[in-house]
């Protein structure tokens, strides 16, 4: 295992989705055992090797950034989140037979919906990996994430923009504030602009810079702050959340009583509620 500064990089090997065989076990428990220690330490690891077409992320950006630059009449038809006190604009798309902006970016729903599959199949082996990685039943998470990107599951993909931040930005304004993710993991594709930190178990902040062909993948209990008040650049990043199907119970895997027992969809409304007062 090799690392970007504390966060460790994990090779798919024969895990990558362009690998057309069913990997060894040994590779299985390899990689399983490799992500467990890096959520186990630093909560995030980037993957190499995943299998996802470049040209498949290339495109999705591009017709976001198309998306992106429509007037903001238009792009409020589509539902796009605004950030209270962010400097970004965030458009959620969680299945491509939804609305979707034809007329304006006809690529769009195309580019979605192959990056969706892709990021599920992805997803799969990773949690199936996870599992083998803490010596559980391999089918733990797969059989409780069978419906990502459904109506019964708040997995979905987040295309981000951040415009170049203009000179007069208040003090107080941020991109992106610090946060943790509400679901099982997150792939996180990032441009080559750089700016993301995520937070260590000392609560030291580190620098997540992009690793050219591979994805950070994080587990829901680390910060997140991008403090990059000064960026000249904009910056485009595409996220795709991975939650638990909405009846799923979440409890300790140990059966003490530390948290209180929820479904996944309790615990996702619960977060939405309290979101974005950082
Ligand atoms: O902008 C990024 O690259 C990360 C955004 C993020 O963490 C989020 O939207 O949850
Ligand atoms: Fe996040």
């Amino acid at each position: 295992m090799t690392s970007q500064g504390i966060v460790p990089i994990v090779d798919l090997g024969q895990l990558s989705l362009a690998h057309a065989s069913e990997p060894s076990r040994d590779e299985w428990l390899r990689v399983g055992k490799s992500v467990a220690e890096a959520f186990q330490n630093i909560g995030f690891v980037y993957l190499k090797n995943h299998g996802v077409p470049e040209t498949q992320v290339s495109s999705l950006v591009a017709s976001g950034g198309r998306f992106f630059d429509l007037d903001l009449k238009t792009k409020n038809k589509f539902d796009p989140a605004n950030f209270k006190h962010e400097l970004r604009e965030a458009y959620d798309i969680k299945r491509s037979d939804g609305e979707f902006p034809d007329g304006e970016v006809p690529a769009l729903r195309r580019d979605a919906d192959a990056f969706i599959n892709t990021c599920k199949a992805l997803s799969l082996r990773i949690l199936k990996a996870m599992a083998l990685g803490i010596d559980l039943d391999e089918s733990f998470f797969v059989d409780t994430h069978q419906e990502i990107c459904s109506d019964n599951n708040a997995s979905c993909m987040r295309l981000l923009h951040y415009p170049p931040v203009p000179e007069d930005v208040p003090a107080e304004a941020i991109r992106c504030g610090a946060h943790t993710d509400y679901g099982t993991i997150t792939l996180l594709f990032q441009d080559d602009i750089g700016g993301l930190q995520v937070r260590d178990r000392q609560n030291q902040w580190v620098n997540a810079d992009p690793v050219p062909g591979a994805i950070l993948v994080n587990e829901h209990r680390v910060l997140i702050p991008k403090e990059e008040k000064r960026m000249k650049a904009s910056r485009r990043s595409v996220v795709f959340f991975v939650h638990p199907d909405d009846p799923v119970l979440i409890k300790p895997l140990d059966t003490s009583s530390t948290y209180p027992i929820v479904t996944a969809r309790e615990h996702v409304l619960r977060r939405f509620k309290e979101t974005y007062t950082y």
